[in-house]
């Protein structure tokens, strides 16, 4: 906005036909004309209809911008992978900017604990899927967009016919696996990925595959003639997997909402710049921002792409290179077929429902002179645990349980000698949201595990499990031994199935569920 008045007496000398055209949004063959025809005063040769000249013109008279970068952006296509925290602001911008054709895919459905982040999301579209909620937002900021929603996860069935229609694809997921996916699919399509992560306060940008059909290493002379090398592709920066369980998403790891808009909006200004052709120049970086620190941005310098990448190296280099993406197994590369990586029970785990608990809690059941000292241990990461928890219970965080199940199990058995029941009087949903941290029963040989949402529960059972096992048997342990003596059997590890959520559903609606 600018106060200089003289601004205010300017007047456009529309012709009747744009006159009419000004009231509504212009056809699509309106958007079709060239960029290269020459500039007429007929309304059907100018190259955007006129609500567009009003809409655009703060960008458009940019010096670095003009009509044909507007027209460049006008003629794009780009495919959105996640509508979530970070492809909402890189839609929203998208879109806003001008980008002629935006496609969305994501297979999941708006709930309310998006709503702080994922902003193209509100309370009217909780329960619709993402991508029909990012289309209504985008036909409410800029109805001369486009916008193609596929409610469908991208996988190995859709990536190839995805990625090659379109300019360019923003990776806004929050996986390695699609992660992988996106990026291999880009190499085999020659195609760029704007691609974003956030996670807690910090975030991550950087291009994929830049400058595809460029060779991989700078001339040598040092001359620029050829352009910047090759950009790097996600397996050149990461050719190993990480482990799943060191994987955190935003549901456990949490974020912070502001962090997701500024990479989302920043892979939409990325993603803009290469359209309109102004970014191809630049190096290869990776962006790293961070909400708390001071700078909150920095920016490294990356590598070219590595010759003897399995995706985009050089053949000559590589043995298996991937060409084909249906013979590759994302899911073992991510170590995602490991059953206790996604929770899975070994077998022969005890477990319990929600509703045995709040039977037990309320009733009891166990308080007999045969079963002394249970635990209700909840291994939530202590900020959690001080948001909400049950009452009567300890909380042991899973991080601290699996770094060391040993020491975890000497833990719980001095914590039976600090000890209260664990059957409550009354309300077996008596909340509390103080920190306490101790409690226990003098009458059951049961641990019962519980988690938010059940499945951290079910490996520190397993885990708690196996190092008393081996405990067991250690010979001339005189701890285990001394143990041993109290309790013939060991404890019995019992996971909570469905974690406090289940809790939430179907015990105590009134428990709050974060
Ligand atoms: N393979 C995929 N295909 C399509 N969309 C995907 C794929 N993998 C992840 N996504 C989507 O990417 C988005 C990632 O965003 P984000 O992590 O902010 O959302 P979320 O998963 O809803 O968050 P929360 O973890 O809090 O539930 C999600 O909407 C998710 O459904
Ligand atoms: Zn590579």
């Amino acid at each position: 906005m600018s106060f200089n008045n003289t601004m205010m007496h300017r007047q456009s000398t529309a012709n009747a036909a744009s006159l009419a055209k000004q009231q509504g949004v212009c056809s699509t063959e309106d958007n079709q004309s060239s960029s290269a025809e020459p500039s007429s005063l007929a309304a059907d040769t100018y190259p955007l209809c006129l609500s567009e000249y009003t809409r655009y013109g703060r960008q458009l008279i940019l010096p670095s911008w003009g009509m044909p970068s507007q027209l460049a952006l006008k003629r794009s296509r780009v495919l959105v992978v996640g509508a979530g925290g970070l492809g909402c602001p890189a839609i929203q911008y998208l879109a806003a900017a001008g980008v002629g054709h935006i496609t969305v895919v994501d297979h999941d459905v708006v709930e309310r604990s998006n709503l702080a982040r994922q902003i193209l999301h509100d309370e009217a579209t909780v329960g619709l899927s993402k991508v029909e909620s990012a289309e209504r937002a985008v036909q409410r900021i800029n109805p001369h967009v486009r916008v193609d929603s596929i409610a469908s996860a991208f996988d190995k069935t859709n990536a190839m016919p995805l990625v090659s229609s379109h300019d360019l694809t923003l990776d806004c997921t929050d996986n390695v696996l699609t992660r992988y996916l996106i990026s291999d699919t880009a190499v085999l399509c020659s195609k760029q990925v704007v691609s974003g992560a956030a996670q807690g306060v910090e975030g991550q940008l950087m291009v994929l595959n830049k400058n595809p059909h460029n060779s991989d290493a700078a001339p040598k002379d040092g001359s620029s003639a050829a352009g910047p090398s090759r950009g790097p592709c996600y397996r050149c920066m990461f050719p190993k997997a990480p482990r799943p369980d060191d994987v955190v998403d935003c549901s456990d790891g949490g974020v912070f909402g502001g962090i997701t808009g500024l990479v989302g909006t920043l892979q939409a200004v990325e993603s803009i710049k290469l359209l309109s052709d102004m970014g191809a120049s630049t190096p290869p970086a990776l962006l790293l921002c961070s909400a708390f620190s001071y700078p909150p941005f920095r920016s490294i310098k990356l590598r070219p792409a590595r010759p003897d990448c399995r995706s985009c190296g050089n053949p000559e280099n590589v043995e298996s290179r991937i060409s084909d993406l249906a013979q590759e197994d994302y899911a073992a590369f991510c170590g995602l077929n490991d059953v206790r990586g996604q929770g899975g029970s070994r077998g022969g785990r005890d477990r319990i429902s929600v509703q045995d608990l709040a039977g037990i809690l309320q009733n009891g059941a166990e308080t007999t002179q045969a079963n002394p000292r249970s635990l209700l241990i909840d291994v939530r990461p202590k900020v959690e645990y001080g948001i909400v928890s049950l009452p009567n219970t300890c909380n042991i965080p899973y991080t601290d349980l699996r770094r060391n199940p040993s020491e975890t199990l000497r833990r719980i058995r001095t914590l039976q000698n600090s000890v209260a029941p664990i059957s409550s009087s009354g309300n077996p949903s008596n909340r509390s949201t103080s920190k306490q941290s101790t409690c226990a029963s003098k009458v059951s040989p049961s641990i019962y595990l519980l988690c938010r949402r059940g499945n951290d529960s079910q490996i520190a059972a397993d885990l708690l499990h196996e190092a008393q096992d081996e405990q067991a048997s250690t010979t001339g342990n005189e701890e285990v031994h001394t143990f041993a003596a109290q309790r013939a059997d060991g404890f019995t590890f019992v996971d909570v199935i469905g974690g406090l959520q289940a809790w939430s559903k179907e015990v105590d609606p009134s428990f709050p569920v974060y």
